[in-house]
């Protein structure tokens, strides 16, 4: 049976009959092929891709471009999965109309279902004209790895009741906003409880523990093929990295030990062929 991609009324009534919702990074088709296969009701085309995909410490250097790029293999390998696309650093930040253009670009160019982008307040008249522009805006709090300089690095953040304050007040802002959902990354449980029983839209966790509508997680990390380093929030659910690590040795080594290729990989020169050509080059 063919899946049926979810809509946003279907993601707010999970949140009202407490049925959880899960999804994942991918960056690429074969993830995204991996990711439907799986049932993910979502698919984020996350910024990560920069750390993933590009080996960028982290994701500031992303640009609109690759955002657009792997969005579309994402879309083409989960034509039936509702995609995110992640709006990069400095596709939002700068101006309200390069906001709302630069959404359009990801619903335009590469077919994705929703954006979302990072920051609280301050992103709230982006979140505003998006939303005026009839497309759907995730809001996205916590751990912003965008403005990770300002935050002093990747770390958890509304850990203090002030600072869970001011978490909470930005994410009513985002809900006014008309944001159709929000997410909260590396935030102790508690706070991120608060921030779901406030809100009527849904709120979903990286990182912010089990009080949450839903969870993400990022592809790299659940596969266990990213291995610069392991946030304390990820649960590594395979050990792909070594796994592949394992299989290109073993073809390093059947190909000096003379394994590799063996006949049934080769082509077979048409029957007569051979001796023929043997002629022709005594011939020569
Ligand atoms: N592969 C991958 N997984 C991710 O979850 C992820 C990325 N990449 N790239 C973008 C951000 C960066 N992320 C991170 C990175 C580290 C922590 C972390 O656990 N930090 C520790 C120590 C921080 C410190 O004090 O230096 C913490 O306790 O917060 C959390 C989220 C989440 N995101
Ligand atoms: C770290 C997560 C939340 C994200 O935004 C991404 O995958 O880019």
């Amino acid at each position: 049976m063919k899946k049926k991609k979810l809509t946003r009324w279907d993601l707010q009534n999970k949140k009202q009959a407490g049925e959880k919702v899960v999804w994942i990074t991918a960056y690429d088709y074969w993830n995204a092929t991996f990711a439907e296969a799986a049932g993910m009701d979502m698919i984020l085309v996350g910024d990560s891709l920069g750390m993933c995909v590009y080996g960028y410490e982290g994701t500031v250097p992303v640009t609109m471009d690759q955002c657009i790029v792997h969005s579309e293999a994402v879309r083409r390998g989960a034509a039936n999965t509702f995609i995110i696309g992640d709006m990069p650093f400095l596709s939002y930040q700068v101006s309200v109309p390069d906001a709302v253009r630069n959404a359009g670009r990801f619903h335009k160019e590469a077919g994705v279902d929703a954006i979302k982008l990072e920051g609280g307040k301050r992103v709230c008249p982006q979140i505003q004209a998006i939303a005026d522009g009839g497309m759907l805006v995730m809001g996205h709090i916590g751990l912003t790895p965008q403005s990770s300089g300002q935050l002093g690095g990747f770390k958890a953040q509304g850990r203090t009741a002030e600072a869970a304050e001011e978490l909470i007040s930005d994410a009513k802002s985002i809900q006014e906003s008309g944001a159709f959902a929000l997410l909260v990354e590396a935030v102790p449980p508690e706070v991120c409880g608060i921030i779901r029983d406030t809100l009527t839209i849904p709120v979903y966790s990286i990182g912010a523990g089990i009080t949450a509508d839903g969870q993400l997680m990022i592809s790299s990390d659940v596969a266990g093929v990213f291995q610069a380093f392991t946030p304390k929030f990820v649960k590594k659910y395979e050990s792909l990295g070594e796994k592949t690590i394992q299989a290109f040795s073993a073809y390093r080594q059947d190909v000096l030990d003379g394994n590799f290729p063996a006949p049934e990989h080769t082509y077979k020169m048409k029957e007569g062929e051979l001796a023929k050509l043997k002629t022709l080059l005594q011939q020569g």
